[in-house]
């Protein structure tokens, strides 16, 4: 199951299903040379940060190794569910439907993409174009 999760983190984060969110300035904040002055809207981009070289090196490689060991990503740097006061709270939720779905997928069925180059379009949240139709064979249990 954890190679699973580290498999869903990687996808999590090339194509994060939430692009990130706005937040307010509650107080001025230095950041990057720049003041943010209180009361100003910033939006964070999950995107961004997921891929940026210097946390996610060879950014555009899918590599569900980024999160094996102990360290994996450092904080802040891997947010499709957030951070901070905020992060999402269905995260456990979301990580046990998708480790139970994909648990389910791989070892009870082959299955086959219908379309083999379906492109993922941003509106702005990634989706298959098509909506993905696959094709399932029961594996003999
Ligand atoms: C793959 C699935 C999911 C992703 C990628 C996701 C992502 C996010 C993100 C990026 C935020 C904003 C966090 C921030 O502002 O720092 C958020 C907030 C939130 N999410 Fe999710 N989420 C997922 C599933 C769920 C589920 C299953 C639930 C509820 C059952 C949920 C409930 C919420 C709520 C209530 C907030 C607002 C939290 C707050 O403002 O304090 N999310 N989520």
């Amino acid at each position: 199951m954890k190679y699973s999760w580290n498999v869903a983190c990687e996808a999590l984060r090339l194509k994060s299903p939430a692009l990130g969110g706005f937040k307010e300035a509650i107080t001025d904040v230095d950041y990057g040379g720049y003041t943010i002055p209180q009361g100003w809207m910033m939006h964070w981009n999950a995107h961004a940060t997921h891929m940026n070289p210097e946390y996610f090196p060879n950014p555009e490689k899918f590599d569900p190794s980024r999160f094996q060991g102990d360290g994996g990503p450092s904080s802040y740097t891997f947010v499709p569910f957030g951070g901070g006061a905020h992060m999402c709270p269905g995260y456990e939720y979301a990580r046990l439907a998708i480790c139970i779905f994909l648990h389910n997928v791989v070892t009870k069925f082959r299955w086959e993409k219908l379309i083999p180059n379906e492109k993922i379009l941003h509106y702005p949240i990634p989706r298959p174009a098509q909506g993905l139709p696959v094709l399932l064979y029961p594996l003999a249990i």
